[in-house]
């Protein structure tokens, strides 16, 4: 044990090694205490219905538990409606923590109400829940039965994943962003290359925590199980995080690959349909889509719905219009992220270049509501996920890219860079 003990650890050895009672690498089951176990609408009644049902259980500590109603919100069906009352009913008996409609995305929700937190386990129904490696946590999705087992008994059971070590050197040009980041690293990956694997993520200080979010988001679409990004820059000064000394990596420990990302490299990207690792330069696209017509720009989800995100697209919106014949949809990922939007009047330069605004929530990122796709229709989203059928029709087309290419496109109805619609100000 005391060998085992001195063993050199990735970040997600140290984590599960630190919340079960003994030191576990790639490869061994470990049984951990879990600090936050999330619930989105779609699976809540399936959770319920295991917890009542099949363990006759209520959750040991309900304050570790929390119901968001997010993915179709507000109701479109009533059968969804009916669902999300069966839920709200749950959260009122069994105390757990529910965020309603309007309040915004699971992952946004649980980042901004700090029920995610450097060196806690975090398990959501949701696959995007490796979004909170963007602090540390490792965050990991996992199925209702699964789920409600944690939520019974506070505690989960995993494989110990093997590491991915990903390390981004340089620094980004202008205009080129964490999105880039995060769907050139999924390229590289593979969109099954990192399959229960943790990718973990060396950024020094770079990144915000919106940023690191966006990174962590996508790293489900290379299969991994956990993000985790290593704390540096705003996360240890920005938000008031404890960051533990012993959440960092140690030198020397294992990973199954190591890639390099020189980030100063890097251009604009975009996902082509339909896989997320279909990546390529937006330039090359724009030349290949000329004659293409964008019926649909739809900026939000966990991935690009936050306040820095609305800011690069009312960057280049202000004072444009979006183009005849295209439709922008713009979802702020929370109403926190709303308020901030209405307040600083971004919301006002979106509406005016013609955006449509929706409610907080994950609006038609899964095609349930709120702008679904007709056949044939082509749509650029600043989403995850740009599988055959996601938005709605499955000859609908969908293009992955981030807000400020979103925002360029919109203008001109084609896909477009940022530099297609301003006009760079010349300083003497
Ligand atoms: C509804 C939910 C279970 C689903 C997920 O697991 O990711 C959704 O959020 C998605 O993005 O496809
Ligand atoms: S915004 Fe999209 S990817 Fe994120 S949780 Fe909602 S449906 Fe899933």
């Amino acid at each position: 044990m005391s060998d085992a003990v001195s063993r050199p650890q990735t970040m997600a050895e140290k984590i599960l090694s630190r919340r079960g009672d003994r030191a576990v690498y790639a490869g061994d089951l470990a049984v951990v205490e879990v600090d936050q176990v999330m619930v989105v609408d779609s699976i809540a009644q399936s959770f319920i219905e295991r917890m009542q049902r099949d363990l006759a259980a209520v959750p040991k500590f309900p304050e570790r538990v929390s119901i968001v109603i997010d993915h179709v919100a507000p109701a479109s069906t009533v059968s969804v409606a009916q669902a999300q009352k069966e839920a709200r009913e749950y959260a009122a008996q069994t105390g757990v923590q529910l965020f309603d409609v309007g309040r915004g995305i699971c992952h946004q929700v649980l980042m901004e109400e700090g029920l995610a937190r450097p060196g806690w386990i975090v398990l959501g129904s949701d696959s995007h829940s490796t979004t909170y490696g963007a602090v540390a946590a490792f965050g990991t999705g996992m199925g209702a039965t699964d789920i409600a087992l944690a939520a019974a008994s506070g505690k989960t059971w995993l494989k110990v994943p093997e590491s991915v070590k990903v390390s981004f050197t340089g620094d980004l040009r202008d205009g080129v962003t964490a999105k880039d980041v995060a769907l050139e690293m999924i390229r590289v990956l593979g969109a099954d290359g990192a399959t229960y694997q943790s990718i973990e993520m060396h950024a020094g200080d770079r990144f915000t925590r919106g940023e690191r979010m966006t990174l962590a988001n996508l790293c489900v679409e290379a299969g991994a199980k956990a993000g985790l990004v290593v704390p540096g820059g705003e996360i240890l000064t920005g938000y008031g995080y404890d960051v533990p000394d012993w959440v960092y990596p140690d030198d020397g420990a294992t990973y199954v690959q190591s890639v390099e990302i020189d980030l100063s490299a890097l251009n604009p990207r975009m996902s082509a349909p339909n896989e997320v690792d279909n990546v390529y330069d937006v330039a090359e696209l724009r030349d290949q889509l000329r004659d293409t017509p964008i019926d649909q720009v739809f900026i939000g989800t966990c991935t690009n719905g936050r306040i820095e995100d609305l800011h690069a697209a009312a960057a280049v919106l202000r004072g444009q219009k979006v183009a005849p014949g295209t439709r922008l949809l713009v979802i702020p990922a929370s109403s926190e992220v709303m308020e901030q939007a209405m307040a600083d009047g971004t919301l006002l330069t979106l509406q005016r270049a013609g955006a449509v605004l929706g409610t907080p929530g994950c609006g038609p990122c899964m095609g349930r509501h709120q702008g679904v796709l007709a056949p044939g229709e082509v749509c650029v989203s600043t989403s995850n996920r740009n599988f055959i059928g996601r938005m709605g029709d499955k000859d609908a087309r969908i293009y992955l890219a981030s807000p400020a290419v979103a925002a360029a496109t919109a203008v001109k109805g084609r896909v477009a860079l940022p530099e297609d619609v301003i006009t760079p100000t010349i300083t003497t």
